[in-house]
C-alpha cells in the first residue's frame, strides 16, 4: 500500500520575544477531540446533525473527508456550522490519517460498519503510533482487517456492513484513545460493546469522560460505572446539534504567555460548564503561579511574571506536557513531570524530543521512562526542532516569549490543530 500523504513544506519561523506584559482576548477554533467525536457519531445516526463552532484544521479535515469517502455526507463549506448526513457506509475507500490519533483510532471501527474494504495510511510517523492493541480488539468481535506486522499502519479493514461486537479485553495503556474509538462506534454493533482494559492505567481519563457523554448525548446507553470496563448498547444513535466549546489544550500556550510575561489573557467563548479538564488546567497553572478566573466574558488567566517548578504526574492531561515543561524550563524552581510514558507514542517520542530541544537551549533536563525533571538554567536562543509536532511549536513559542532567538525550524505543524497559531500568537506579543 503507498503510503498517499503529500510532503508537507517545513516553514521556519523566529518566536518573537515579549517586551511587555500580554494583555489580551483571543477567540480560539473549536476543541478537536469534540470535533472529531461529534463527526463520528453523526456519521453513524439516524438523522442529519450540525456541529456548531467546529475547529477546521488538519486533523479534523481529515476526519470529514475520511467518513466522506466512507459514503457520508459531511459538508465543511460553513466555517461556523458543518452538517453531517449520515448515508450507508461503503468500501472501497481510502482514508489519510495525516498523523491524527483521533483519525486512525475513532474510524476503523466504523470501517467495519461500512460495506467494502477501507484501506488506511498517514504520515511516515503515523506508522509509529500504537494501534495493534485496537486491531486485535477488532479482530476478536469479528471485523477482518490485514494490518503490517506490528499491527499498526498501513491497514486495511474488510467491512461487510454489520459488526458483531460483544467483549472484547484491551491494553490500553498507550492511549485512551484506544477504548475512545471502540465506544463511539458501538451503538451500531449487533451486541454493543463491553471493553475491559487490562494493563498498566489508561491515560487521559478526561477524554474517556468525553467520549461518554457524548455518547450519552446522541442517545447512546452507556455503563461506565465498573473502573477499566465500559459498556454500550446495541441502539440507535440521534441526529443533534453538537455545540462544539473551544479548545482547551489550544489555549494553554496563550495562557501559559500570561503567567510567563505577568499579564493577562482571556479566552472568549468559554462555556460555564465544560467537557474539557478546566479545573485540572487551574490547579496545575495556579501551582505554578497563574489565576484562573471563570467570568462573564470567558476563562481568563492572570500571571505575576515568576513562574514556579512543581511536581505533577500529568497522565490525565498529558497533551500538555509539552507546554507546561517549557513554563518549566522557565520557571524560578526544578520541576519533576512524570505518568506520561504514553507521550513516546504521541506525534512524536515529546519526552525525547522535550529533552533534546531544552537542553539544546541551555536547561538542565533528565530524561526518565515516564517523564522529566527540568531545573532551569540561563536559556539561550537556538534553533529548536518541532519533530512536525505542533504542540512541540508551542512549547518553543513560550520559551520565545522569554528567550530571544528562539528559531523554530518548523512551525508549520501548527497546521494539524490550529494553522491560525502563528498569527495568533504574533498579534498577541505586538499587543494588537
Ligand atoms: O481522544 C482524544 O481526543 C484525545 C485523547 C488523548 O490521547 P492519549 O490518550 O493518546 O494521550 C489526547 O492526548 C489527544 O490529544 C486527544
Ligand atoms: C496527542 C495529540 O494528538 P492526537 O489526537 O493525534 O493523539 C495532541 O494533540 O497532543
Amino acid at each position: 500500500m503507498a503510503n498517499m500523504t503529500a510532503t508537507r513544506q517545513p516553514v521556519p519561523w523566529t518566536a518573537p520575544t515579549a517586551t511587555d506584559p500580554v494583555a489580551t482576548t483571543v477567540r480560539l477554533p473549536g476543541s478537536k477531540s469534540m470535533t472529531a467525536r461529534a463527526l463520528v457519531l453523526s456519521a453513524i445516526a439516524d438523522g442529519p446533525s450540525t456541529l456548531r463552532g467546529p475547529l477546521r484544521a488538519r486533523d479534523t479535515e481529515l476526519m470529514a473527508a475520511g467518513l466522506r469517502g466512507m459514503g457520508a455526507h459531511v459538508s465543511t463549506v460553513d466555517d461556523n456550522r458543518w452538517v453531517v448526513r449520515p448515508r450507508p457506509l461503503r468500501g472501497p475507500a481510502h482514508v489519510d490519517v495525516g498523523l491524527a490519533g483521533t483519525v486512525m483510532r475513532f474510524v476503523p471501527p466504523v470501517a467495519g460498519l461500512a460495506s467494502g474494504p477501507v484501506t488506511f495510511d498517514g504520515d511516515p510517523q503515523a506508522r509509529l503510533r500504537p494501534l495493534g492493541p485496537l486491531v486485535r480488539a477488532l479482530r476478536s468481535i469479528g471485523v477482518r482487517i490485514d494490518a503490517s506486522d506490528a499491527g499498526g499502519l498501513p491497514l486495511t479493514v474488510h467491512g461487510t456492513g454489520e459488526v458483531t461486537g460483544g467483549e472484547v479485553v484491551i491494553d490500553a495503556s498507550a492511549s485512551s484513545q484506544l477504548v475512545s474509538g471502540l465506544l463511539l462506534a458501538a451503538a451500531a454493533f449487533e451486541k454493543g460493546i463491553v471493553v475491559r482494559h487490562v494493563g498498566p492505567p489508561v491515560p487521559s481519563a478526561p477524554h474517556l469522560r468525553m467520549t461518554t457523554q457524548m455518547l450519552r448525548a446522541a442517545g447512546g446507553a452507556v455503563d461506565d460505572g465498573t473502573p477499566d470496563v465500559w459498556a454500550v448498547q446495541p441502539g440507535r444513535l440521534s441526529g443533534r446539534e453538537w455545540g462544539i466549546e473551544p479548545d482547551l489544550s489550544g489555549a494553554v500556550p496563550f495562557f501559559a504567555a500570561a503567567l510567563v510575561t505577568g499579564g493577562q489573557v482571556t479566552l472568549l467563548g468559554w462555556p460555564r460548564s465544560s467537557t474539557q479538564p478546566v479545573d485540572r488546567l487551574r490547579q496545575l497553572l495556579h501551582q505554578m503561579g497563574g489565576e484562573v478566573t471563570l467570568g462573564t466574558d470567558g476563562l481568563t488567566v492572570r500571571g505575576t511574571g515568576s513562574v514556579h517548578g512543581l511536581d505533577a504526574d500529568l497522565s490525565d492531561v498529558s497533551e500538555l506536557t509539552p507546554v507546561i515543561a517549557a513554563l518549566a524550563a522557565l520557571a524560578d524552581s526544578p520541576s519533576r513531570l512524570h505518568g506520561v510514558a504514553h507521550i513516546r507514542g504521541h506525534e512524536t517520542d515529546r519526552l525525547s524530543a522535550l529533552s533534546q530541544e531544552l537542553t539544546g537551549i541551555g536547561a538542565d533536563v533528565t530524561e526518565s521512562h515516564d517523564g522529566l525533571e527540568i531545573r532551569p538554567r540561563r536559556l539561550r536562543g537556538a534553533v529548536f526542532k518541532t519533530y512536525d509536532d505542533h504542540r512541540l511549536a508551542h512549547a518553543a513559542a513560550v520559551i520565545g516569549l522569554a528567550v530571544p532567538g528562539i528559531e523554530l525550524n518548523d512551525v508549520a505543524c501548527t497546521s494539524k490543530t490550529m494553522p491560525e497559531f502563528p498569527a495568533l500568537w504574533s498579534a498577541m506579543v505586538a499587543g494588537q
